[in-house]
């Protein structure tokens, strides 16, 4: 499999403090990613280097074998690097196809007037994306009341409008009930097959992070400290140790 992204020996620094202690891996085309940790970890951190919001203070990041690191936000998803957030960010105000039209048009650099032509601009291909999350029957229903998993599916169809090669996705799954967190994730893992784009997400939930992920990294204190699939990182003794020493999820990962 093609490498999407390569990391090397990555790292941020808050005064003293290193947050982020000199990390290094990839993540393949087609590939779903997880990276888990404890709280404080370092997990948003890293994420907030891949996308460059946060200057790290060495290392590289590459995309497509291109140097992006450091390169502003709107540069690197410009590239190809899609996030999506633990809070949802569409415009309660608009339909739910508006909110997908908005980022096609963003998408393709137009300006748009929302009382103008914009009504009728990339409707089709809207549409086409929000059939492909399972909401096009919700299409002019405004987002305000939406349901929380169904607000969730229409961030994924708002990422995808910029066709992204690589999607960051924060605690996709936070705040749903757990059969709409597997639900998610299977539709993500479908798209992640069809289209061929990858997906690295963070998540605190075990069960969804062992179901879907094909490859688990751990961090811990700033340290990457296993990178594998399910088997390797659950025979992992330092992972045993954080997770055992934190009292948390081994019965979880036990049943996956
Ligand atoms: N702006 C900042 N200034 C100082 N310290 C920070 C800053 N941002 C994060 N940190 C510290 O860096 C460490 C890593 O934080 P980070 O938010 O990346 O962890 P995380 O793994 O995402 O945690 P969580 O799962 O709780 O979201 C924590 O100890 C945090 O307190």
């Amino acid at each position: 499999m093609t490498e999407i992204l390569r990391v090397e020996n990555l790292a941020k620094s808050y005064g003293t403090f290193e947050a982020v202690k000199g990390i290094s891996f990839t993540v393949r085309e087609g590939e779903m990613k997880a990276l888990i940790g404890p709280n404080g970890a370092g997990k948003s951190t890293c994420f907030n280097m891949l996308t460059g919001q946060i200057r790290p203070t060495r290392g590289e990041v590459f995309l497509d074998g291109a140097r992006i690191t450091g390169l502003p936000p709107r540069v690197i998803w410009r590239r190809g690097v899609g996030r999506t957030f633990q809070i949802t960010g569409t415009y309660q105000s608009m339909t739910v196809i508006e909110n997908v039209q908005m980022a096609l048009i963003s998408h393709n650099r137009r300006v748009f007037s929302l009382f103008g032509r914009a009504r009728a601009l990339y409707r089709t291909e809207a549409l086409a994306l929000l059939d492909r999350v399972g909401m096009a029957d919700q299409a002019e229903r405004p987002c305000s009341v939406l349901a929380y998993g169904d607000l969730k599916k229409l961030e994924l169809a708002i990422a995808l409008a910029h066709r992204p090669r690589l999607l960051l996705m924060d605690e996709p799954t936070a705040g749903m009930a757990p059969s709409a967190r597997i639900a998610l994730m299977q539709l993500t893992a479908d798209i992640v097959t069809e289209e061929g784009l990858s997906v690295l997400f963070t998540e605190h939930d075990m069960d969804v992070v062992f179901a879907h992920a094909h490859h688990i990294m751990v961090l811990n204190r700033g340290e990457l400290i296993a990178d594998g699939n399910a088997a390797e990182v659950r025979a992992n003794p330092q992972v045993q140790d954080v997770y055992l020493g934190g009292g948390m999820l081994f019965k979880e990962i036990d049943h996956a």
